[in-house]
């Protein structure tokens, strides 16, 4: 199983003092290569999530276990290279470096990695996304959805067991938001990645076998005061 997610509490401070509980989950599992779409209401807490089972954020309690080991426990320094070796993330907003081409931003995907750099491997990823002929050319000068399919084949540089994709088409005009998600889809069915993607867009969606919907699994009234950090 690439996560499972077992009693997950999350809340924030509120400025004017309190908890504002954003997560309640029980339980929720993903198979290794599984891909799911996730869909919820705007503020439903699904960033919130994402940056959970990445490790960016802490749960207030419960277990986040990712190929098998709990990341909530871990020390903060043992966590980010777990989430180096293990995790890809693609963003809304792509956060490519700028200063460094194509190339160079994929590589820079295997740094953290613990299993080293390899141009190879990430000139291969840039063909698999159909950017073989821009290897060497930084963010600037590539259109938003070559930038877009940069982010994508850097996502898979480390050879994540899990992928996580918040909006990854919010950003990309509409004739190159399909060609993203099935390059997504596709590069991690290849490589045997599980997938969970976040999208507001129903089409997206509609493509995935399985859909959840946040506010099925989730349950913020859970979230006791006492129980919150
Ligand atoms: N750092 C923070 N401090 C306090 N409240 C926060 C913080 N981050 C998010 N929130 C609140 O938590 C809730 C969930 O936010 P989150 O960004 O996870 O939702 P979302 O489902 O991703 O929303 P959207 O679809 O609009 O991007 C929102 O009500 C938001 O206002």
């Amino acid at each position: 199983m690439s996560l499972l997610l077992e009693n997950i509490r999350k809340t924030y401070r509120q400025p004017e003092g309190g908890r504002l509980p954003v997560l309640g989950i029980e339980h929720f599992q993903l198979q290794r290569g599984e891909q799911a779409a996730l869909i919820g209401s705007s503020g439903g807490g699904k960033t919130t999530l994402l940056n959970i089972i990445a490790g960016i954020l802490t749960p207030d309690s419960g277990q986040v276990v990712i190929d098998g080991r709990d990341i909530v426990t871990m020390p903060e320094v043992v966590r980010d290279r777990y989430r180096a070796s293990r995790i890809g993330i693609v963003f809304q907003t792509f956060n490519l470096l700028p200063a460094f081409t194509a190339l160079e931003n994929v590589m820079l995907g295997m740094t953290f990695s613990g299993r080293g750099v390899d141009q190879n491997f990430a000139r291969e990823l840039l063909q698999r996304v159909g950017l073989g002929h821009r290897l060497h050319h930084s963010p600037k000068r590539l259109s938003v959805g070559e930038q877009q399919r940069v982010a994508v084949a850097r996502s898979l540089a480390n050879k994540p067991v899990l992928l996580l994709a918040d909006e990854p088409t919010a950003n990309v005009d509409p004739a190159n938001q399909q060609l993203i998600l099935d390059l997504i889809r596709d590069s991690c069915r290849d490589h045997n990645v599980s997938l969970l993607l976040v999208t507001h867009s129903m089409e997206a969606a509609a493509s995935f076998q399985r859909i959840e919907r946040l506010q099925d699994f989730n349950r913020p009234e859970l979230c006791a005061p006492e129980r919150s950090a």
